[in-house]
């Protein structure tokens, strides 16, 4: 589906990211880790195509991303950004339609109408369909950013699905409602690509977990086998206890007291 090939970005003389090689595939969801400026989100902009890389290539579904015309690739991969604000005034159905603009030229036809409908249960916002977006709390915006992407690709079930820490901002629930969703995303076919904070949710959720620090890889491979002391402090510079717990494959990881030099 999508295989990075010794993926390295340069922001002026600055490195971002260095040589990555890594590949994610339909029906799999890969979590990306690391501490805050290791390069998560550069890495994802150029796998979304937001940006090109200084060195390497990506390959997405068998051709070059490079390649893509950019209507064609908007059927093929969507993005849920962290940054959601709107300074117009929206109806919560007229925002989710907009995943449909790659669609249809002027009007929606009878499939995008269905498949708005559609996303929106799924994502459990059918009450909020004629609500004014900027009226809803931050976690029912983020719900229905989700429906407005999860429309784009909607008709393409092996299309790539980027989250940038979609968890960000939600209370428990609405935290567990959005990594089932993905879940579930994955499981019908969609490669979902998905940037955590969350050892924990990386863990009990995705299939692979890319650990990265300053621009490079500590480590790729399933939870189980990434999910241990020396990666955690190699990626985030922490002593953890890796705890079993019934039901969890595994570990569940707990962060050690460190002394607060904030
Ligand atoms: N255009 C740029 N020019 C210079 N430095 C940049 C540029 N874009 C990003 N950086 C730097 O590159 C590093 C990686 O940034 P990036 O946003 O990818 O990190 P991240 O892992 O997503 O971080 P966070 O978890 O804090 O969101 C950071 O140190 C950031 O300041």
């Amino acid at each position: 589906m999508i295989i990075a090939h010794e993926l390295s970005y340069h922001a002026g003389k600055k490195e971002l990211l260095h040589r990555l090689s890594f590949e994610a595939k339909a029906g799999e969801m890969l979590a990306i880790l690391g501490a805050n400026g290791a390069g998560k989100s550069t890495l994802m902009k150029l796998l979304c195509r937001e940006i090109s890389p200084s060195h390497g290539h990506i390959i997405f579904r068998e051709r070059n991303l490079q390649q893509y015309k950019l209507p064609e690739l908007a059927k093929q991969r969507a993005v849920l950004s962290q940054q959601n604000t709107i300074s117009i005034s929206f109806i919560v159905t007229e925002l989710v339609m907009m995943g449909r603009y790659p669609h249809f030229d002027q009007f929606p036809g009878e499939r995008d109408i269905e498949v708005v409908r559609q996303v929106m249960e799924e994502t459990g916002i059918t009450a909020l369909a004629g609500r004014d977006y900027n009226t809803l709390s931050g976690g029912e915006q983020q719900r229905v950013q989700l429906a407005r992407v999860l429309a784009q690709i909607y008709d393409t079930p092996d299309a790539c699905l980027f989250l940038d820490e979609p968890t960000n901002g939600l209370d428990l629930l609405y935290q567990q409602q959005m990594m089932e969703l993905a879940r579930r995303l994955a499981n019908k076919g969609y490669c979902v690509i998905c940037i955590l904070h969350d050892i924990n949710f990386a863990s009990r959720f995705a299939d692979k977990i890319l650990m990265l620090k300053d621009g490079k890889k500590v480590a790729i491979g399933t939870p189980l086998e990434v999910i241990n002391h020396e990666n955690i402090y190699e990626t985030f510079n922490i002593q953890v206890k890796l705890m079993e717990c019934e039901g969890y494959d595994c570990p569940l990881v707990i962060p050690a007291m460190i002394q607060n030099n904030l």
